[in-house]
């Protein structure tokens, strides 16, 4: 994702959208941070804390938000619209018991990023799509362990997003490169990910180089 929308996006038909876990020290984060990014292609970072104070948030975004974004990659937190746009941020991302997409939209601009979960529903991505939602996110694909994920999605409904809407959509949960080409086939624009970088046994680094490596092999697979 350059600094901008995910529709602005052009570099591959499908991109890394990296999550942070859920809990993190910023100062021992952000080596790994800026490796993950000097590694290969990430479109977008994603800072979500859970259980955090705003403090701790802030002093997160300070630090992380200069390291995506020197590199032109945009910096969206999760669920805190007014902090992401006090500190800067890029965008926000809303699930459907957080700030309603009207409201974030209202708090951080029309420039701004807002990304919405719509879990396995036609429905709800509809909704968030025609209200100016930025991206939808669909999921969970495959079994996580990063949290209790309640709705499980499967390929073919990116397929019938991507076909119809303009909108991107984001495909998230228990992705990794050796499971993700059907939902690059599928058509995903964006790959989220936490434990497949931030949880790869060689580092994040190879994480991204890998899932980089198992995008492009699907798209040349299904271009043939
Ligand atoms: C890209 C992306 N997709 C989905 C989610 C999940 O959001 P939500 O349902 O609000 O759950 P939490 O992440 O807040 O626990 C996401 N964060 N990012
Ligand atoms: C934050 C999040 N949201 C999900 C959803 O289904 O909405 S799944 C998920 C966790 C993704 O982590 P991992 O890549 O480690 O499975
Ligand atoms: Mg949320």
């Amino acid at each position: 994702m350059a600094k901008g929308k995910p529709s602005q996006a052009e570099p591959a038909a499908c991109r890394l959208y990296l999550v942070t876990p859920p809990a993190l020290e910023p100062a021992a984060f952000a080596p790994l941070l800026t490796e993950a990014l000097d590694s290969g292609d990430v479109a977008c970072v994603q800072l979500r804390l859970k259980d955090c104070s705003d403090d701790d948030i802030r002093r997160a975004c300070d630090l992380l938000r200069p390291i995506a974004q020197e590199r032109e990659v945009a910096f969206i937190l999760n669920d805190h619209p007014r902090l992401a746009r006090e500190t800067g941020c890029d965008g926000v991302h809303v699930g459907q018991t957080d700030t309603p997409y009207r409201d974030a939209r209202k708090i951080l601009g029309n420039d701004a990023i807002v990304g919405v979960t719509c879990h396995d529903s036609r429905h709800l991505a509809m909704l968030a799509g025609e209200e100016g939602a930025d991206y939808v996110a669909f999921g969970a694909f495959f079994p996580t362990a990063t949290k209790t994920a309640e709705y499980q999605a499967e390929p073919e409904l990116l397929r019938w997003w991507s076909e119809l809407m303009e909108v991107p959509c984001v495909a998230i949960g228990g992705i990794t490169a050796d499971n993700c080409a059907p939902l690059v086939t599928a058509g995903a624009d964006f790959l989220a990910v936490v434990n497949a970088v931030w949880g790869h046994a060689q580092g994040p680094a190879a994480g991204v180089r890998a899932l980089n490596a198992a995008i492009e092999a699907a798209l040349a697979g299904s271009a043939g």
